[in-house]
């Protein structure tokens, strides 16, 4: 589905992996293969418009046209914790990309975004960033990370998501119309404390056994 910037994954393998990522039965090992697996899956959709360029190669037969990614132009930036899981599924399919980390945490009171870490790549300006994290739920963390990113030189950023909610979606839209929005599921609503329902929990404990 797709639509206003904003692309929700329909596809079967795609919603299986989720519903096994939601079950609170599913552990903490199962949980990081799925989140890489997932990851791996959005990235063909991500990368759909890359550009490419023809190079000549030789098969053991004959020479040939075929195509190269255009440049080695591709930024990966998870916010931490939980977005650092999804940047292996995406980086082994575009081995080329840098990696920058944008370090944030929710305030369990406020539910702003709290920043500790920044890392980015001098060369961003010249990347498509695709900024990683794999829930967005009230969109504070993401409006906050494409914020930091913009300061940097950042102009191309699209944003991947597992798990978001129409109150993330609308906020971010609000303030970065232009940033896509890609989600491996839109789920029902937020709840009083912050959380996506029927949501997965913690993304960041259920990836690293914390509580
Ligand atoms: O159900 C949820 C909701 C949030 N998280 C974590 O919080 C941030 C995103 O929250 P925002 O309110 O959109 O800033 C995300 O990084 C997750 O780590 C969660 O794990 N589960
Ligand atoms: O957004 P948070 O506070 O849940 O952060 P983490 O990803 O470290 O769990
Ligand atoms: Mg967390």
């Amino acid at each position: 589905m797709e639509q206003n910037n904003l692309t929700v994954f329909t596809h079967p393998l795609v919603k299986a992996k989720i519903t096994q990522m939601r079950d609170k039965n599913t552990t903490t090992k199962e949980f990081g293969e799925l989140v890489d697996e997932i990851s791996g899956l959005m990235c063909y959709e991500i990368t759909r418009d890359l550009e490419l360029e023809e190079i000549e190669i030789e098969t053991p037969i004959t020479k040939t046209v075929g195509y190269k990614v255009k440049g080695n132009d591709i930024a990966i930036v998870p916010i931490l914790r939980a977005g650092l899981g999804m940047v292996k599924g995406i980086h082994q399919l575009v081995p080329t990309a840098k990696i920058g980390h944008i370090g944030l945490y929710r305030d369990h009171d406020t539910l702003q975004p709290v920043e500790y870490l920044c890392k980015l790549p001098t060369d961003l300006p010249s990347r498509d960033v695709i900024l990683v994290d794999p829930m967005l739920a009230t969109g504070g963390s993401a409006i906050k990370a494409i914020e930091i990113l913009k300061e940097k030189g950042a102009t191309s950023i699209r944003l991947a998501c597992l798990v978001g909610c129409p109150e993330g979606v609308t906020a971010v839209q609000a303030v970065y119309p232009e940033v896509p929005i890609y989600l491996a599921a839109l789920d029902e609503k937020l709840n009083e404390n912050g959380y996506i329902v029927p949501g997965l929990g913690d993304a960041g404990d259920r990836l690293y056994g914390t509580k």
